[in-house]
C-alpha cells in the first residue's frame, strides 16, 4: 500500500524532478558525481518569518523563502510566488531550472527562487503591500542589482515589483532601479515584458507545430492557466490563426470546437475573474479534462505536474509548450515520448521572461529605453536561436527536447565553474 502510493507522490515533487534530470545531464555529459554534487547543491536558502498585521487588527506570521541555486554566470535571478502550497522544495526546484534556463538562453544570470506561503486571494492590497515589504526587508542582505535580482510569478505582479524595489531602494536610500524586473514601464519598467513569457511560449509553440509538419493557421490548441503567462499566450496563439479550442483557470474550463473569441473572453475574466460563465462557450465537466483533448497544441500556463503518470496516457495533443515550470513529470515524460508527443520544455519555451527581464535590467542600469518592437525583435531572435540550439543537440545526441535543453545548459554552467577553478 505504501509502495503504490509513494511512486506517484514522489513523480509530482518538483524537487525530485528537477535533480532527476539533472542527473541524466550528468550522465549524459560523463560528468562525475562531485559535479552532481555541485550543481545539485543550492549556494544558498534563506528562510524568513513575516510576520503580518491584518487589517482586522490580529496578527498571522507569514513563512517566506529565497533560495539561490547557482551563482556562477552572474547574480541571481527569477521570480517571487506567492501561494497557498508554496514550500521550501517547490523554490528549490524552480531556483535549479532558472539557472538552467539563463544558461541556455545564453544571459549572464544564475538561478533563484521565492515565495511566501499565502494564497493572496485572501489578504486586501493593504496587507499583500506589508507582507511584500516585510519579506523584501528581510532578504536586504541577499536581493541587490549586482546580487539578486526577483521578478513576478505565480501570484505576484507588477505592483509587488512595485513594492519591493521601493522598499529595497527606501534602505539604500536611492532608487535601484535595477533590484527587480517586471516593474510597471512608468517605474523603470521595460515595454514588451508583461507579454514576453507568453510571446516566447507561442514563438516556439508555432516552430514546434512547423517541425511538425502542422500547418499553423486552423491548427488547434488548449491553454491551461489563464493568468499572466496562459492569457496572452491564448491571444497570440489566436492572432497568429490557430483556434484556441480550450481554457482554464482554478475554478474550471470553458470550451468551443469553433474557436474561443480571446478577446472577449478576456474582458469576460476582467469583469468577473475566472474564465467560468463565459457567455460565449461551453463549461467543461472538470478543468483537466482540458489536458485529453484531441488537439495540435497543448499549453499548459499553470503549476507544476500537472501532467503526470497517472494521467500522460491520456494526452492526445501532438506538441505540448511548456508555459508553466516543471508541468510534466519525468514518468509523464517517458509515457509522452513513447507516444510520439514532442514537448517542448519549461526551460526553453517559458524563458521569454527573463530574457526579457535581462532587458530590463539592461536598459535600466544604462537608464536607457528602448522601443516595444526593439524589444520584441530581440526577444524573437534569442527564443529562435535557442530553439535551433535545442532542436539540432537533440537531433544529434537523438534525445528528446528536454534532455537535450537541460543537458546543453548544463554544460554551460559546469563550464562556468571549471573556468573559475573547480578543478586544479
Ligand atoms: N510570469 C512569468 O513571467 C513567468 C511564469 N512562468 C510560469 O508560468 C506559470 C504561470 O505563471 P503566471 O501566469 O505568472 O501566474 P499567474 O498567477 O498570473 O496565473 C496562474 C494561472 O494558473 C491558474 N491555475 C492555477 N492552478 C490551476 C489549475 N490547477 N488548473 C488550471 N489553472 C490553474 C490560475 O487560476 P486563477 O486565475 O483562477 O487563480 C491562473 O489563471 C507558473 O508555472 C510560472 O512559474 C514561467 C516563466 C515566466
Ligand atoms: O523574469 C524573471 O526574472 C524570472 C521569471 C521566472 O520566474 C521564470 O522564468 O520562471
Amino acid at each position: 500500500m505504501t509502495a503504490t502510493l509513494a511512486a506517484p507522490v514522489q513523480d509530482r515533487n518538483p524537487l525530485v524532478a528537477a535533480r532527476s534530470q539533472l542527473a541524466d545531464a550528468i550522465a549524459l555529459l560523463d560528468y562525475g558525481p562531485g559535479m552532481l554534487d555541485m550543481l545539485g547543491t543550492p549556494r544558498r536558502e534563506v528562510t524568513v518569518s513575516v510576520p503580518l498585521r491584518r487589517d482586522d487588527g490580529s496578527v498571522e506570521v507569514l513563512i517566506g523563502h529565497r533560495v539561490q541555486h547557482n551563482l556562477s554566470r552572474g547574480p541571481a535571478k527569477g521570480g517571487v510566488r506567492f501561494g497557498p502550497h508554496v514550500s521550501l522544495d517547490e523554490v528549490r526546484a524552480l531556483a535549479m531550472w532558472m539557472t538552467w534556463k539563463c544558461a541556455l538562453v545564453n544571459i549572464p544570470y544564475g538561478g533563484a527562487k521565492g515565495g511566501v506561503t499565502l494564497d493572496p486571494r485572501q489578504y486586501s492590497r493593504g496587507e499583500l503591500q506589508r507582507v511584500t515589504r516585510r519579506y523584501t526587508s528581510e532578504l536586504m542582505p541577499l536581493l541587490g542589482p549586482t546580487t539578486d535580482i526577483p521578478a513576478p510569478d505565480i501570484g505576484t505582479d507588477e505592483q509587488v515589483m512595485s513594492w519591493m524595489m521601493d522598499t529595497y531602494s527606501v534602505n539604500r536610500g536611492h532608487t535601484v532601479l535595477g533590484v527587480v524586473t517586471g516593474k510597471p514601464v512608468a517605474l523603470g519598467g521595460s515595454l514588451g515584458r508583461a507579454s514576453a513569457t507568453s510571446r516566447g511560449v507561442v514563438h516556439v509553440a508555432l516552430a514546434a507545430l512547423g517541425h511538425r509538419g502542422i500547418a499553423v493557421r486552423g491548427a488547434t490548441a488548449a491553454v491551461q492557466g489563464f493568468g499572466k503567462v496562459g492569457r496572452d499566450a491564448a491571444r497570440l496563439l489566436a492572432d497568429a490563426g490557430v483556434r484556441v479550442l480550450a481554457v482554464s483557470d482554478q475554478y474550471g474550463a470553458v470550451h468551443d470546437p469553433a474557436g474561443l473569441d480571446v478577446p472577449a473572453l478576456m474582458e469576460h475574466v476582467d469583469s468577473t475573474g475566472s474564465v467560468v460563465g463565459f457567455a460565449a462557450s461551453e463549461p467543461m465537466d472538470a478543468g483537466d479534462d482540458l489536458l485529453y483533448l484531441d488537439v495540435d497544441l497543448l499549453v499548459p500556463a499553470a503549476v507544476e505536474a500537472v501532467i503526470n503518470a497517472d494521467n500522460a496516457h491520456r494526452v492526445q495533443a501532438s506538441v505540448i509548450a511548456e508555459g508553466a515550470n516543471g508541468p510534466t513529470t519525468p514518468a509523464a515524460d517517458e509515457v509522452l515520448a513513447e507516444a510520439g508527443v514532442l514537448v517542448v520544455p519549461d526551460i526553453l519555451a517559458n524563458a521569454g521572461g527573463v530574457i526579457v527581464s535581462y532587458f530590463e535590467w539592461v536598459q535600466a542600469n544604462q537608464a536607457y529605453w528602448w522601443s516595444e518592437d526593439d524589444v520584441n525583435a530581440r526577444l524573437a531572435e534569442r527564443m529562435q536561436s535557442a530553439w535551433e540550439g535545442v532542436v539540432a543537440y537533440a537531433e544529434r545526441r537523438a534525445i528528446s527536447l528536454r534532455r537535450a535543453a537541460t543537458t546543453l545548459a548544463v554544460e554551460t554552467v559546469a563550464n562556468a565553474h571549471l573556468a573559475r577553478g573547480l578543478y586544479p
